[in-house]
């Protein structure tokens, strides 16, 4: 048995089955395709996107094709990566030799070329079906290479759609609930089943059964959710997936929701991540009015504030927003400092905390004889007639710690919380300690949206969001938000906010304001 060494692969040849080689000789006229090993490529690709191999006993008859052929020099580590990390994923045999990777290579291949003949003859022989046929059954496929894979899940598998809703029903019968999967979606971190009833009356028991089917499921801590279908008798049942097969949310998503959304300067629009379906998630600050940040430690909590933060300027120029930073972490929001968007240098400690808190309580307050002034009663009134008003979002790390050692601090925050909407300043506090103590009260009643990260008991999920949930999360940005008193918490999977980011939207804003000047230099010299 040699070592995997990719040279020894590309001199070596490769072979699959009797019955695959002929599949693969009949596809290359059907698909008209000039080689066999064009036909391989597209077969091992089409079952690489699939699960565990339920076939081991394939022969190996197939005549050879050299490795030059099937793989280039360029792509033949992707290939390897691929493989081995299928067999990771999947819980297949380990392929780390030259022999493994030669089996494994063969049974893709004859399990892919087996598939695209049937694909082949469901779209009776139509290259434009066959293509439409391969498109669609990529959507309903699990996102294993997306994916990132840990030690201690490696060997889960992720299973096909047939195989997910079997395991699904049974531990639904398990429970006492008799229901058919009328279909599934992969999001990117839960998989939601579209489930009828044929009996409404099972709807009871399968609410009170949620925790029950985790435990069939084998979900650990956390737990399936229940949310109404769009259709008579269904219901939408989200489960998790272990981690090795989620999907990250990253910062071209955060991209891409940026360039969806055009910025209105009278909205303060954020975008804490996706939600379970992977589509954009936002709401809109200026509205909620004032929002609470709560998970214990290492759940995402800065890396929320971070989304949130650059949401706010990545759409608002600094001209029309400014930000109120307080951060006793002191590592948070350093690499704010010096942008034109500080409102003043960031807070890192009780005392400046307490006087920029004094000094927006005032600001507050001079707001509101300026729109005495000008006839008005709020901030977007006020710009309406030139008022000249930038928006204040104030976001506090850790402000039970704040509180802890400066109780002065809580009344400015009561105070600012309960005026300080109409005035165009909002707030943005953040708790890895959500306690009735310091999340109490005035607090409280007057910081009304709410985000929970994972927690670590129940009644901490209830002192954000006034209801349990939160302790359930998978961690890493996953979330529940409730964006307005009242309404059902949403889940929201975080997107994910590296420092270097953070420096290229800063960059961006400080080279856009350059270019402002210049062109405004042009236009008035
Ligand atoms: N949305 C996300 N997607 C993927 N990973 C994430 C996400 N959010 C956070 N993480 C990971 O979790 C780690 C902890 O995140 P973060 O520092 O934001 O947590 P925290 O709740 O602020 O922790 P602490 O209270 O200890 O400061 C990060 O280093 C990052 O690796």
């Amino acid at each position: 048995m040699s070592k995997l060494s990719l040279q020894q692969i590309m001199i070596s040849r490769f072979r699959t089955s009797a019955e695959a080689d002929s599949i693969t000789v009949a596809l290359m006229s059907k698909l008209g395709l000039s080689t066999k090993a064009n036909v391989a490529r597209l077969a091992i690709g089409r079952s690489l996107a699939l699960g565990a191999f339920t076939d081991n006993g394939i022969d190996s008859k197939g005549l050879e094709i050299p490795a030059s052929v099937l793989f280039t020099q360029e792509d033949v580590k992707v290939w390897v990566g691929l493989v081995v990390t299928h067999s990771m994923t999947h819980g297949g045999d380990v392929v780390n030799s030259m022999d493994t990777f030669r089996v494994a290579v063969r049974k893709h291949w004859h399990r892919g070329a087996q598939l695209l003949l049937e694909d082949w003859d469901g779209s009776s022989g139509n290259f434009e079906k066959f293509l439409e046929t391969l498109v669609i059954r990529r959507a309903d496929l699990p996102d294993v290479a997306a994916g990132r894979v840990s030690k201690k899940d490696s060997l889960v598998k992720v299973e096909e759609p047939q195989n997910a809703s079997a395991i699904l029903l049974k531990s639904l019968a398990e429970i006492g609930v008799i229901a058919e999967i009328k279909g599934l979606i992969h999001g990117p971190r839960v998989t939601r089943y579209k489930v009828f009833l044929p009996d409404i009356n099972q709807l009871d028991k399968l609410r009170k059964g949620l925790e029950r089917l985790g435990l069939a499921l084998n979900l650990q801590q956390a737990q399936p959710t229940l949310s109404p279908g769009n259709e008579a008798k269904t219901v939408s049942l989200d489960v998790p997936r272990p981690q090795s097969t989620w999907t990250p949310v990253g910062f071209a998503q955060f991209r891409s929701w940026l360039a969806a959304t055009p910025s209105n300067g009278d909205q303060l629009i954020v975008y804490p991540g996706v939600d379970v379906l992977g589509k954009p998630y936002s709401f809109d600050l200026a509205t909620a009015p004032h929002l609470l940040v709560g998970g214990t430690t290492g759940s995402g909590k800065s890396n929320c504030l971070h989304a949130l933060i650059l949401s706010l300027l990545s759409r608002i120029p600094s001209t029309v927003l400014k930000l109120a930073l307080i951060d006793p972490k002191q590592v948070e929001f350093s690499v704010y400092q010096g942008s034109d968007y500080l409102y003043r240098e960031v807070s890192t400690d009780a005392s400046s905390a307490r006087e920029l808190l004094l000094e927006l309580v005032a600001e507050m307050e001079a707001r509101y004889h300026k729109f005495m002034t000008a006839g008005v009663s709020n901030i977007l009134e006020a710009r309406r007639k030139q008022v000249d008003l930038p928006y204040i979002v104030v976001f506090i790390e850790e402000f039970a710690d704040l509180i802890f050692v400066d109780k002065g601090i809580e009344d400015q925050i009561v105070r600012l919380a309960q005026k300080a909407r109409a005035a165009g300043i909002h707030l943005v506090l953040a708790t890895q300690r959500p306690d009735a103590k310091t999340f109490s009260g005035l607090i409280r009643s007057n910081i009304p949206a709410r985000i929970a990260l994972t927690v670590q008991k129940s009644t901490e999920s209830k002192i954000i969001l006034d209801e349990s949930g939160a302790e359930t999360l998978l961690g890493l940005g996953d979330m529940l938000v409730k964006a307005k008193p009242g309404s059902q918490p949403e889940r929201s999977h975080g997107v994910r906010i590296e420092r270097a980011d953070i420096e290229a939207v800063l960059k961006e804003n400080r080279q856009s304001d350059v270019l402002h000047t210049i062109s405004g230099r042009r236009r008035t010299g």
